[in-house]
């Protein structure tokens, strides 16, 4: 049994979840508290390789299955070689992006089925699963134009889907949000940076007190 704590950030492209992370992390240490700040696909060396592999945009052949699989992959090494190891020392784990994003993006943007996809995460992942997953809830369009104005982001593989593309991940999260109610919860992002901040800082906060 894990002692830590672990809390994964979800939602479409440029909601702000990096952004809202950074600052969540910056308060956790501010007030002593052993966090770590990670993200998927990466965190690790391997897993850092395998996002490289994934969604480099000269890569437009991959199956949408080996796309899963790499996911999948990347998130076992994560797992094993520093989620779990942090949450066995007491940490509280934020994490950028876990299962969710496989489920609504693989699973039902990339049409290869929510319970398929679902089905190597359970091989992948063995049980260990986030306690709390915060959902940034913003308009695709939104998100898409924020990072094109920001013009600090190489745009990837899957940034430069097609629109109805990004829909259909919106789509996605909402069934998987609809099938793990107790787990999920939505967080409007629409606001400014410091109003999405404070929110998810009181939910964080509630979650560890
Ligand atoms: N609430 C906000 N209002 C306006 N701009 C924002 C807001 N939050 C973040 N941004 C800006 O939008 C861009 C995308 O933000 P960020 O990288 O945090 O999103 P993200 O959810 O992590 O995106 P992705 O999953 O695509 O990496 C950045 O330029 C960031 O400065
Ligand atoms: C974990 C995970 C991620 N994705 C997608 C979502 C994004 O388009 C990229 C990651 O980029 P970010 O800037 O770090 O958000 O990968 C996915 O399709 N499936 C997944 O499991």
């Amino acid at each position: 049994m894990t002692k830590g704590i672990f809390i994964t950030f979800e939602g479409p492209e440029g909601a702000g979840k990096t952004t809202v992370i950074k600052e969540i992390h910056h308060r956790l240490q501010q007030l002593g508290k052993h966090s770590v700040l990670t993200r998927e696909p990466g965190g690790i060396r391997i897993a850092e390789k395998i996002r490289t592999i994934i969604l480099d945009n000269d890569h437009e052949e991959m199956d949408g299955r080996t796309e899963a699989l790499l996911y999948a992959a990347a998130r076992r090494q994560h797992l094993t070689e520093k989620v779990v190891p942090a949450l066995e020392d007491g940490a509280i784990v934020l994490c950028d992006r876990f299962v969710d994003s496989s489920l609504a993006y693989q699973g039902y943007a990339r049409g290869l089925g929510i319970d398929e996809v679902l089905a190597i995460n359970e091989f992948a992942i063995n049980g260990v699963m986030p306690q709390h997953t915060l959902y940034f809830d913003l308009p695709p369009e939104e998100g898409l134009a924020r990072i094109a104005a920001s013009g600090d982001r190489e745009q990837n593989r899957l940034d430069n889907e097609a629109l109805q593309f990004h829909k259909d991940v919106c789509e996605g999260y909402r069934l998987v949000r609809k099938r793990f109610p107790e787990r999920i919860e939505t967080i409007d992002a629409t606001g400014s940076v410091k109003a999405v901040t404070e929110i998810v800082w009181e939910r964080v906060a509630s979650f560890i007190s």
